[in-house]
């Protein structure tokens, strides 16, 4: 799958140079991987679908506000979303500063004046400002996620998280945690990706 065809089938229009910047970004992410093990993945066209399409596959269900990515490990799904998205404010945020400082090299190669990049554990972030929405991707079980963001939260904040097949568990227990909150789920078509792919919206 090529990377305009994907995110042509995805509803998403893109400049030249957004579609260089992605490109680019998935250099660095192998050229970093073979010191830094930051992916499984290291086949190009599978970095493409399973990475890059994958997190921009959420596009459609942010809203313009600043958003905050836990756990994005090399930058997934922030990075790609903060190249689509030059308009928007996202920070990404991982506990393990050899992936935080490849998100810092990334930013200043790809001049992403929009990206912020945190080195913290989550649960003891100390933001300066709430979030409306936070997203995470292969990170902790929502519940977890869900307790971890909510001092992170404005009021009415969305968790958007990116799950394989539906979690049925993981969203029963969210809901016994938070009862106030409204849980949906959206299947995924991501281009390239056979596997089933969920988001899971929880909002506050
Ligand atoms: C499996 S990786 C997923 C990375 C990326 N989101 C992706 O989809 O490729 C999980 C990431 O969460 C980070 N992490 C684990 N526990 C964390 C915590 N408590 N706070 C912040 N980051 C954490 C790890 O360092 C790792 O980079």
């Amino acid at each position: 799958m090529n990377l305009l065809d994907g995110t042509l089938q995805l509803g998403l229009t893109l400049d030249p140079q957004q579609l260089a910047q992605l490109e680019a970004f998935l250099n660095g992410v192998e050229k970093w991987s073979r010191v830094y093990n930051l992916t499984r993945i290291t086949n190009r066209s599978q970095m493409v679908t399973h990475h890059l399409l994958d997190s921009l596959s959420l596009a459609d269900y942010l809203s313009d506000e600043p958003l905050l990515d836990v756990g994005s490990g090399a930058g997934f799904p922030g990075i790609p979303l903060a190249i689509a998205r030059p308009f928007q404010d996202i920070t990404v945020l991982d506990s393990a500063q050899k992936r935080t400082r490849f998100a810092i090299q990334m930013k200043g190669e790809l001049q992403l004046s929009n990206l912020s990049v945190v080195t913290a554990r989550v649960e003891s972030y100390d933001a300066d400002h709430l979030y409306s929405q936070v997203t995470a991707r292969a990170f902790a079980p929502l519940q977890d996620l869900c307790t971890w963001v909510q001092p992170l939260l404005a009021p009415g904040a969305k968790v958007l998280a990116l799950k394989g097949q539906y979690p049925h568990d993981e969203i029963e227990q969210t809901c016994a945690l938070f009862p106030d909150a409204q849980v949906d789920s959206h299947e995924l078509d991501v281009p390239g990706v056979e596997a089933q792919r969920h988001l899971i919206e929880v909002q506050f």
